[in-house]
């Protein structure tokens, strides 16, 4: 699957800020927001629609609305930072959460929640900033895989990816397209990401 990165000047602009380590958490997750919101649309740009007749203040025609509900699927807890966006574009969107943390040490991720809305007729976005080794990504997308996710239907999308995160998630799911704002250099050796913006979450609430 292709890797989508977004390509406009306000990405570059809001990103730029976001790795500034002198911005604070509030303007943080403004920026969060902005950045989540370009990518909201970008990897919705594919979204099935249907026919549906009515009738203007001048007369009647055939318009097309979105024919699958959506669900977002945020990583807790950075990918929090992520989901209002998607909520104020797509107001009848379902939410589910799958709940990962790495191992300060080892950088693996161990699941500690998960809870997701019937997934068998939604198109899935799963929502989570940082792409960097790829093990919380290609979990999470095995767990909303098990609880009846359509690969047709089911997309990753990231604010940074790291080349090594992207290979492991395409070898892992290769039927699965990635959106991300920024596809950065490398890991460093404790596997953040590089030149990155730090730990996200930490970034947004503390
Ligand atoms: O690609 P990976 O190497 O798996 O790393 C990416 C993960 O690391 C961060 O979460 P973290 O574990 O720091 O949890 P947090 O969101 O609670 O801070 C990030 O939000 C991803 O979930
Ligand atoms: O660079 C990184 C890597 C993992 N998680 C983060 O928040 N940042
Ligand atoms: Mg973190």
């Amino acid at each position: 699957m292709p890797l989508h990165i977004l390509q406009h000047p306000l990405a570059t602009h809001v990103i730029t800020h976001l790795r500034d380590v002198h911005t604070k958490p509030a303007t943080f997750r403004t920026l969060a927001y902005q950045i989540s919101q370009l990518l909201a649309i970008e990897a919705t740009r594919g979204l099935p629609t249907r026919p549906k007749p009515i009738q203007t203040p001048l007369e009647p025609i055939t318009g097309q609305v979105l024919a699958q509900p959506l669900v977002i699927v945020p990583i807790l807890r950075a990918g929090l930072g992520m989901m209002t966006p998607f909520l104020d574009l797509f107001p009848d969107v379902s939410v589910g959460y799958i709940g990962l943390e790495r191992d300060e040490r080892t950088a693996i991720a161990r699941s500690y929640y998960c809870k997701l809305p019937p997934l068998a007729d939604a198109h899935v976005l799963v929502l989570d900033p940082m792409l960097a080794t790829g093990g919380s990504a290609a979990q999470a997308i095995s767990l909303v895989k098990d609880a009846g996710a359509r690969s047709v239907a089911l997309s990753f999308v990231c604010i940074v990816s790291a080349p090594e995160g992207v290979a492991t998630l395409e070898a892992a799911h290769p039927d699965v397209p990635i959106y991300t704002a920024t596809h950065d250099r490398q890991l460093n050796a404790q596997k953040y990401i590089l030149p990155g913006l730090g730990d996200f979450g930490d970034r947004l609430y503390t």
